[in-house]
């Protein structure tokens, strides 16, 4: 994990702490300190008027005392809190050390004072509110972090506050508390309140966008809390809220996606046709089970076994390092995202933008049982290597896996694959492609008065499904699922812009 300072203090041996071996030294990088706090051993209380159970020898020997606040590393990826208090002979000491590593502390400068924090009462088991009050507030209010918190009251409520009424100045940073689709919506309200003040026009696939300057921090309320678990490691409110605390950054591809040139939506983790886009569908409807909807629907669209045709076209990214088969994958710091994030440097025209890049456009036709389009590994507890092992974080690209027609038999043996070691693509029927940007166009799309799959899906289904020459009731449109949203168009364009632009809270060890 990278930190931006490695100041660290080792606390000498004539202090004496509560914790483990007396007499011995104890050495917490400051760039992990929670907070520190003076005790007032006499009373026993602390300075937060917190009781404090203190060791008789203790008070006896070491009249002064302070406890330092500090993240520990759990088990895969978990932090907590953990507290360690020291104890010394003289109080001008003890002051001393408690303001030096608070003048420390108030030197972090990508820590967060005040935060926007949004809560989704109903996202996954609908317990948004008490995972931020039980196991978030508490930490915030430890790290002397302000907030304001808004409970939301009706979907997109954050997306449009974000993009029209906050108070933005105000903020390091903004949390979600929820899922996917409740980080979309921050995704949404703040990448376009960006682009409207610096006159960017979302709907041009060409422009670039402007980065984000305020980070998205994710405690994960969610039913598949991709987007935390892939870039943190794992979906735990107090591993989020604790990477918040010590101002942990990572940055993130976004998508624009387009129809017609006019812009649709964002995408950062998955963009399904095909098997994705069916399983969600079919869940919208079922949200009353709740993160079980997701298994649900799998099994039956899994039954149902519906392929798509169409034709698929893509840039390759031939100008970068890493391919989607690599054994690497992609961890804080990533040496592939910061060497082909400077592809989109500033000062310089994307490559792949410029005539003679070299590569072009390749074009596949065929039915499939599903189109991926993965720019993270998408990696959540379902399947916690992903469906894109190897995609990064931050390299401007996405995965493009296609799975072409297959039996059920073998179909199922690529799904498995997923939460197990053996490789997904490794199998005739699925290919995966690194690219810039691709295109989708199903096969009987009407292309001047195109399909709103919302409002003429049904009715469309049934007449073109009687006219189809290889019909064995496979439906001739699926639907797109974009981050968990259904999108309502299926011919499709979509570019990684403007990377790297926006931060989540953080990429684990
Ligand atoms: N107060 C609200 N009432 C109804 N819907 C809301 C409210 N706040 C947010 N939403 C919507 O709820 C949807 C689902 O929320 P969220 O992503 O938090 O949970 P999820 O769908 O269970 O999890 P995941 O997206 O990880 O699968 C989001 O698309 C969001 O727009
Ligand atoms: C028959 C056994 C099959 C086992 C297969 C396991 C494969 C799991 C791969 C999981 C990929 C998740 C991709 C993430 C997509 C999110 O942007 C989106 C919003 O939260 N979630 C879903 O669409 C929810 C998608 C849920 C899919 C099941
Ligand atoms: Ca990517």
């Amino acid at each position: 994990m990278h930190h931006p300072f490695k100041v660290g203090f080792c606390f000498p041996k004539f202090l004496r702490r509560d914790k483990g071996e007396s007499g011995t030294s104890h050495g917490v990088s400051v760039s992990e300190i929670l907070a520190v706090r003076e005790l007032d051993v006499d009373s026993g209380t602390k300075d937060d008027g917190r009781w404090q159970k203190m060791p008789q020898k203790s008070t006896e020997a070491y009249p002064y005392a302070f406890t330092v606040s500090y993240v520990e590393r759990a088990w895969q990826h978990r932090w907590r809190c953990s507290d360690v208090t020291f104890h010394c002979l003289e109080g001008a000491l003890c002051q001393q050390w408690v303001q030096t590593i608070r003048e420390q502390l108030t030197a972090l400068t990508s820590r967060p004072k005040h935060l926007l924090v949004y809560i989704n009462p109903y996202g996954g088991k609908q317990q948004g509110e008490r995972i931020y009050e039980q196991k978030v507030a508490p930490l915030f209010t430890l790290a002397s972090i302000s907030t304001h918190v808004i409970v939301t009251e009706h979907a997109n409520h954050a997306r449009d506050h974000l993009r029209t009424e906050a108070e933005l100045k105000k903020y390091d940073g903004v949390v979600c508390v929820g899922g996917d689709g409740m980080f979309s919506e921050m995704v949404h309200g703040l990448v376009s309140r960006t682009q409207r003040d610096n006159g960017v026009d979302q709907n041009s696939p060409e422009e670039k966008l402007v980065p984000c300057t305020l980070r998205i921090g994710i405690i994960p309320a969610g039913s598949t809390d991709c987007i935390c678990y892939a870039t943190v490691g794992i979906n735990d409110p107090v591993t989020s809220a604790l990477h918040i605390i010590v101002g942990d950054a990572q940055a993130m591809d976004v998508c624009s996606v387009h129809h017609n040139n006019t812009f649709l939506r964002y995408s950062v983790s998955l963009l399904g046709y095909g098997f994705y886009g069916d399983v969600l569908a079919d869940s919208e409807r079922k949200r009353w089970m709740g993160p079980a909807r997701y298994d649900f629907s799998g099994f039956k669209t899994f039954l149902t076994h519906h392929y798509y045709e169409g034709t698929v076209s893509f840039l390759p990214a031939t100008d970068i390092l890493g391919t989607p088969r690599d054994k690497t994958r992609c961890r804080a710091g990533c040496f592939i995202c910061q060497h082909n994030g400077q592809l989109y440097s500033e000062d310089h025209q994307p490559l792949f933008l410029l005539p003679e890049y070299k590569g072009g456009w390749r074009v596949i036709r065929g039915k499939f049982l599903a189109i991926n389009a993965a720019s993270m590994s998408c990696a959540c507890p379902r399947s916690p290597k992903g469906l894109s092992p190897a995609a990064h974080l931050a390299d401007g690209t996405t995965d493009l896996i296609l799975v072409r027609k297959c039996s059920r038999f073998n179909f199922l043996r690529h799904l498995l694959r997923h939460t197990s070691k053996y490789d997904q693509f490794d199998m005739t029927f699925v290919e995966v492609h690194r690219v810039r940007r691709f295109r989708f166009t199903p096969r009987y799309c009407q292309s001047d008065s195109e399909l709103d799959l919302r409002e003429n899906g049904k009715k469309l289904f049934s007449q073109i499904c009687r006219d189809h020459p290889a019909c064995s009731c496979s439906p001739a449109y699926s639907s797109w699922n974009c981050d968990g949203e259904i999108l309502p168009h299926a011919a499709i364009e979509n570019l990684p812009v403007g990377q790297p632009s926006l931060h989540s809270s953080v990429k684990g060890t």
